[in-house]
């Protein structure tokens, strides 16, 4: 049975990154709502309550009936989950005087208390709340305080009980990492045996329990995700999965080909469909964004469903589903609002009649990468930049023509070749060519022209949540910039998007 630390979210903004730390020292977690988490069998070692944007002290703060869990297992409670064990076991939290963000510094008062022993005597970490804890319990101990927070970690007597005031998850602890590795591995005794090796062992082992002999279909992007997730079906099942690559004729210029290649030299039995006309030819005068989305998110699943009707004897449908997707849609805070109908090629399983496999549900996009390296997918399609499934369809504003997506490929293709060519290309998250639907007077060999506009988009991330815009140098956007207006014709202007996400977002449309 795989040994697990559990988290129990109480909905903030850091769960995800506690969960990411613990998965960093080789020790698998779960995060679940703090309402509804599963009775811990023994395969659980020990369990940390998350921070909340709640305060204990409202009448609707979250309660969470941790009698199955504390004083039975190892409980590290962090931000709201160490108020919430002070508040209910007979202690007090109060507003703070000054509300708590940023830096603090923590000097250790229980020094060889043992989940802060390997830390410095003060040690840089980071606030961020709003109540403080005003008096702990008669049984409880101090074994650190801030200046502003005496109680900023606790223990109970004779309990695997700790409480934390501060968040050891965020980079700015600066030995958060370290903290959290003496809980999970010296209190809670996890082996730090969960590697890509043994994540690859045991999920081959379990598709081959759950497929047999079946035969499973898979759409394959050339995203990071579906090319994962294909490789590890191959190797569970090999010739037993068939895959589809759908040319929507709205990728990368020579995408189609480029991909196609690299997913034969890996083995599998991909088949590819070039459908580029069908989409087009949909989108004929359309120009409203959700509207094309939808468009090209219908025409997909239909290119798909038809090509695998035409496979004999497939009952499963695999798809690249991620722990961040699966987390999302059990989040305690519910489905956020809808920006942009994202995912709208991912809408397969309601309208396939097969049974869904999905054996990267478990991963962050880091560890599905580290997974990828380990099965031996090539780097140019594990390093490749994120890129939205309706394609240049939402780069080219306003409505979709054969020619519009020939000059769009060409910048494109001139710009991502000069980020691969300056080395810039693995320091920016994500970069693309939006094609604006504007056209301004510009003169080139003595004549006037009337000619389209291109912005480009470069950005770091880490999610595609927030993003910011990359610095890139002048003599760089100066060469690209160039090429594309003496190169591609119908481009006369090129200007470079510096707009942060918030407010704007990565995509035009
Ligand atoms: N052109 C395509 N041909 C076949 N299948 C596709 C295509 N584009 C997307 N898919 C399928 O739809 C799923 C969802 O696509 P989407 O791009 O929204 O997800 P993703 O999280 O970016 O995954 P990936 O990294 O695999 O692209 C993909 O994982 C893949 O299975
Ligand atoms: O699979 C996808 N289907 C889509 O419909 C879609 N729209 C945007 N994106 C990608 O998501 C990230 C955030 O994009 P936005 O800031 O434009 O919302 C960026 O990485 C975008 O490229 C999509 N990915
Ligand atoms: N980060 C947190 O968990 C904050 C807890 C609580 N909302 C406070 O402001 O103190
Ligand atoms: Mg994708």
């Amino acid at each position: 049975m795989q040994e697990k630390i559990l988290i129990l979210d109480f909905g903030s903004q850091y769960t995800q990154l506690i969960a990411r730390r613990v998965r960093e020292l080789n020790v698998y977690c779960e995060i679940h709502p703090y309402n509804h988490y599963p009775a811990p069998d023994s395969s659980v070692k020990g369990v940390i309550l998350s921070g909340s944007p709640s305060s204990v002290r409202d009448a609707n703060a979250p309660q969470v009936d941790l009698s199955p869990i504390k004083g039975a297992f190892p409980l590290l409670g962090v931000c709201y989950g160490a108020q919430y064990l002070a508040q209910n076991y007979g202690g007090e939290v109060k507003p703070s005087a000054t509300r708590e963000y940023g830096r603090a510094m923590l000097s250790k008062v229980e020094a060889a208390n043992p989940l802060i022993c390997g830390l410095s005597q003060t040690t840089q970490v980071w606030m961020s709340h709003g109540d403080t804890i005003a008096r702990i319990p008669d049984n409880y101990r101090i074994i650190a305080s801030t200046e502003d927070v005496p109680v900023a970690a606790f223990q109970i007597d004779g309990e695997k009980t700790w409480g934390i005031q501060f968040h050891p998850e965020v980079y700015h602890s600066t030995e958060g990492s370290q903290l959290l590795k003496h809980f999970v591995v010296d209190i809670c005794g996890c082996k730090q045996d969960w590697t890509p090796d043994s994540f690859i062992e045991s999920t081959v082992r379990e598709l081959q329990d759950k497929l047999g002999n079946d035969k499973v279909v898979l759409g394959l992007s050339g995203g990071v995700d579906s090319s994962v997730a294909a490789m590890l079906l191959h190797k569970a099942i090999g010739k037993n999965l068939v895959c589809i690559f759908v040319d929507m004729g709205l990728l990368r210029k020579n995408e189609f080909e480029d991909v196609l290649r690299s997913y034969e030299s890996m083995g599998l039995n991909v088949i590819g469909v070039r459908a580029g006309d069908k989409f087009l030819s949909d989108l004929k005068g359309v120009t409203e964004p959700e509207n094309k989305r939808k468009i090209i998110g219908r025409d997909f699943i239909e290119v798909f469903d038809a090509e695998a009707q035409k496979l004999t004897d497939v009952k499963w449908l695999a798809q690249g589903t991620i722990y961040p997707d699966v987390i999302e849609s059990v989040s305690v805070n519910g489905p956020s609002a809808t920006i942009k109908s994202h995912h709208n090629v991912g809408g397969l399983p309601e309208k396939m009649h097969l049974k869904i496999v999905e054996p990267l549900r478990l991963l962050f996009k880091d560890e599905v990468r580290r997974v990828g390296r380990q099965l031996n997918i090539p780097m140019e399609i594990l390093g490749r930049h994120p890129f939205p499934g309706p394609g240049l369809g939402i780069r080219i504003l306003g409505e979709v023509t054969a020619e519009k997506v020939r000059v769009l490929q060409e910048a494109d293709k001139i710009f991502i070749d000069n980020l691969k060519e300056a080395g810039l290309y693995d320091k920016v998250w994500q970069a693309g060519v939006m094609l604006l639907p504007v056209q301004s007077v510009g003169v080139m060999g003595d004549e006037r022209t009337y000619e389209n506009c291109v912005a480009l988009r470069a950005v770091t991330s880490t999610d595609g949540m927030t993003a910011d815009w990359v610095h890139l140098p002048y003599e760089f956007l100066a060469k690209v910039s160039n090429e594309i207006i003496n190169r591609v014709k119908g481009i006369n202007r090129v200007v470079y998007d510096i707009s942060s996400k918030p407010p704007a977002t990565i995509e035009w449309e």
